[in-house]
């Protein structure tokens, strides 16, 4: 099993590289929900994702509801700036999702407001709105990956 990302709609082609590459560097799967605000052909997403973009488990889905369908089981949590528990006061297990927004406005709030009890943010001070988007699911990834022993990683 792996564990999983998930960006919501992303905009920033460089984002969505790097996200890539750590997704190559921890053994994570990729999922990329349309519609996107880059081409998948476009030369800042490959630059960010450097030559590892062959060694990244990617998918691509026409909405969140599809993916989420295709994991009947799964353990989906949403990280938002809008949500008052920390990502690290959760238990995570291998196979859970982590599912991120799009860089101008977040995730859905329909889709926090049907997951209440899965909300993860990460602290922050008053000084900056939210997070970069890919340093956010690097934090998470690695919380996630602290806390099941590097599974598969060397130390
Ligand atoms: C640039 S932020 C979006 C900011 C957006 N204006 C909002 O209100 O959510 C892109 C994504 O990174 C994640 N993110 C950024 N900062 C975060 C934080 N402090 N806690 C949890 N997630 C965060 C969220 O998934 C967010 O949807």
């Amino acid at each position: 099993m792996a564990f999983h990302i998930v960006l919501v709609e992303p905009e920033i082609p460089a984002n969505t590289g790097n996200i890539a590459r750590t997704c190559a560097a921890t053994g994570t799967h990729l999922h990329l929900v349309r519609p996107l605000g880059f081409s998948t052909s476009d030369s800042q997403l490959k630059r960010a994702g450097l030559d590892y973009w062959h060694s990244v488990n990617i998918s691509y889905h026409d909405s969140f509801a599809e993916l989420q369908a295709q994991y009947p089981e799964g353990r989906f949590y949403f990280a938002s700036t809008r949500v008052s528990k920390r990502y690290c006061d959760y238990q995570f297990r291998d196979g859970d999702f982590f599912v991120f927004g799009k860089e101008t406005k977040g995730l859905p709030q329909e889709l926090l407001d049907a997951n209440p009890d899965t909300g993860m943010r990460m602290p922050m001070t008053d000084k900056v709105r939210s997070l970069n988007l890919a340093n956010s699911a690097a934090i998470v990834i690695y919380e996630a990956l602290r806390q099941t022993g590097f599974p598969g990683m060397e130390g």
